[in-house]
């Protein structure tokens, strides 16, 4: 039984411009719950999800999601795992609703037929407070609105796997709580991964955090990973911990 698995097996991967992000990686993850990646901006989190998903092929080494080989493979990555965007990498133009997109991508995953898909739509904007806004337009959402949405985009697909990529930024701090509230009920019952270069809001939620900058600096819980030490890995010598706040003085 591999269900809710990710794995990278000696994954390397740069740009080709561009200095290693990925160098010789090795890391298993297992759901159910809530991974927390955390780095700074620019240190590959987005192009690790990407590797991870198959979007992005490595130059040496695997990614096997659920016991299946998915390297450079969005085909078969995509039948275990859904991305959520950063909202900036959105088309915020789209004359879609939210009803309209969650049920485009039920029916697409054959995940319902006829009239079932109604029922399967109002589910999936349920599960993450969205029901009120079905028939808003995307172009019209808040940032935290567009978020929850998002969410309820992956979970229409059936993956038993969330990648999100910063899921809480641009939203403001009470719709922050919400979102995050949203995503440890989902972490209940799939493996979530998300990543975010701020981790105090989700120190206490995640039962695994991946210190990242250029490759995997640790993993561990929260508080074997919530060292000084470890997290100057990631954010260079610039960095305060005071009563478990992290301060990042540029
Ligand atoms: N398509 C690309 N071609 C070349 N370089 C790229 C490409 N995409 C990203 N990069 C570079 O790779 C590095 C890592 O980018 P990435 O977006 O993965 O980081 P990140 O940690 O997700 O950043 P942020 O927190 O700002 O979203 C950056 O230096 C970026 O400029």
């Amino acid at each position: 039984m591999h269900a809710q698995t990710v794995e990278l097996r000696g994954v390397s991967f740069a740009y080709s411009d561009g200095e290693p992000i990925l160098n010789n990686e090795n890391l298993f993850l297992s759901g159910p719950g809530l991974v927390t990646i955390l780095g700074p901006n620019g240190s590959g989190k987005t192009t690790l999800f990407k590797v991870v998903l198959g979007l992005l092929k490595p130059s040496s080494g695997s990614v096997v999601i659920n016991g299946e080989d998915v390297t450079g493979n969005p085909v078969k990555a995509g039948k275990y795992a859904s991305l959520v965007p950063q909202l900036s990498a959105i088309r915020r133009d789209l004359p879609l609703t939210a009803h309209e997109l969650v049920n485009f991508v039920l029916r697409t995953r054959g995940r319902c037929k006829g009239r079932e898909c109604e029922a399967k739509t109002m589910e999936a904007l349920e599960a993450v407070g969205a029901a009120g806004i079905a028939d808003k337009k995307l172009s019209e959402m808040s940032g935290g609105q567009l978020q929850r949405v998002l969410l309820a985009r992956a979970l229409a697909t059936g993956a038993d796997i969330l990648l999100l990529d910063e899921p809480l930024s641009g939203i403001d701090p009470s719709g922050r709580e919400y979102i995050l509230g949203e995503i440890e009920k989902i972490s209940k019952r799939k493996l979530v991964v998300m990543t975010t270069h701020d981790p105090v809001l989700t120190l206490n939620k995640s039962k695994t955090i991946v210190v990242f900058n250029r490759g995997v600096r640790a993993v561990g819980s929260p508080g074997d990973v919530f060292k000084l030490d470890l997290l100057r890995k990631a954010y260079g010598s610039n960095v305060l911990l005071i009563e478990k706040c992290l301060h990042v003085i540029s």
